[in-house]
């Protein structure tokens, strides 16, 4: 028996935002990290990894010529992201669904590009998981959390989520066109309410999100330790 064709695995990475809280004087995924800047490494993550076929890169409209060339120099596509990232991810969404809905593009995974240490081993567990439903990265609660009056049930399913999440490219679609005026701050937040299972995998400390001056210098740092 022969099998169907496979569709490709897009990886979107979100840089849509302006990172002020860094407080900066330019958005915080520009900013240096180890000779090239925090997007380059979020991009090229997922350029070079072997289960990725395709990088959508979405960026704020003020910084759309420097990730051009970012973009450019990993083979990556560019669109401009919205006010704010559920925005964003319907303009990344809007962007492939002529090859979601031809069937050319099967399972899309979303990523923070702020989150520059992804590593390739996370990458390959969510692009597996991803096509079979949706999959989100999280890492056990903090201690602080263990120590509270919660009980276990609730302690149980609480954890830190992280990116990229993901899943099979038309629920995700699917997912987001039927949301209506629901805006969640995690990709599989519209899959859950969609009814498409979502499971869990392993997060991974490295994977940090650069917000702060402190994330940066730690993002130097665990480079330091690779
Ligand atoms: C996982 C997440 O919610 C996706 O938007 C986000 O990365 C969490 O980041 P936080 O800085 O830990 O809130």
């Amino acid at each position: 028996m022969s099998k169907a064709p496979r569709g490709q695995t897009v990886a979107v990475v979100l840089a849509g935002g302006r990172g002020t809280r860094m407080g900066a004087d330019r958005n915080k995924v520009l900013l240096e990290l180890d000779g090239r800047p925090v997007i380059a490494w979020s991009v090229a993550a997922f350029a070079e990894h072997p289960a990725i076929d395709g990088v959508l890169l979405v960026g704020h409209r003020d910084d759309l010529d420097v990730l051009q060339a970012i973009a450019d120099e990993y083979g990556a596509a560019l669109v401009a992201g919205g006010a704010s990232r559920p925005d964003s991810e319907r303009a990344a969404l809007a962007q492939l669904r002529p090859a979601i809905e031809s069937g050319a593009i099967d399972t899309v995974l979303i990523h923070d590009g702020a989150r520059p240490l992804v590593s390739p081993d996370l990458i390959s567990r969510v692009a597996d998981a991803a096509r079979r439903g949706g999959v989100l990265p999280v890492l056990p609660a903090p201690p602080l959390l263990e120590r509270s009056t919660m009980q276990p049930p609730a302690a149980a399913r609480l954890g830190r989520a992280q990116t990229p999440q993901g899943g099979p490219a038309t629920d995700l679609m699917a997912a987001y066109d039927n949301a209506g005026e629901y805006a969640g701050t995690d990709t599989v937040s519209y899959l859950e309410r969609a009814g498409v299972p979502v499971r869990a995998v392993d997060g991974e400390e490295s994977n940090i999100k650069v917000t702060y001056p402190p994330d940066l210098r730690r993002a130097h740092a665990l480079l330091a330790q690779r």
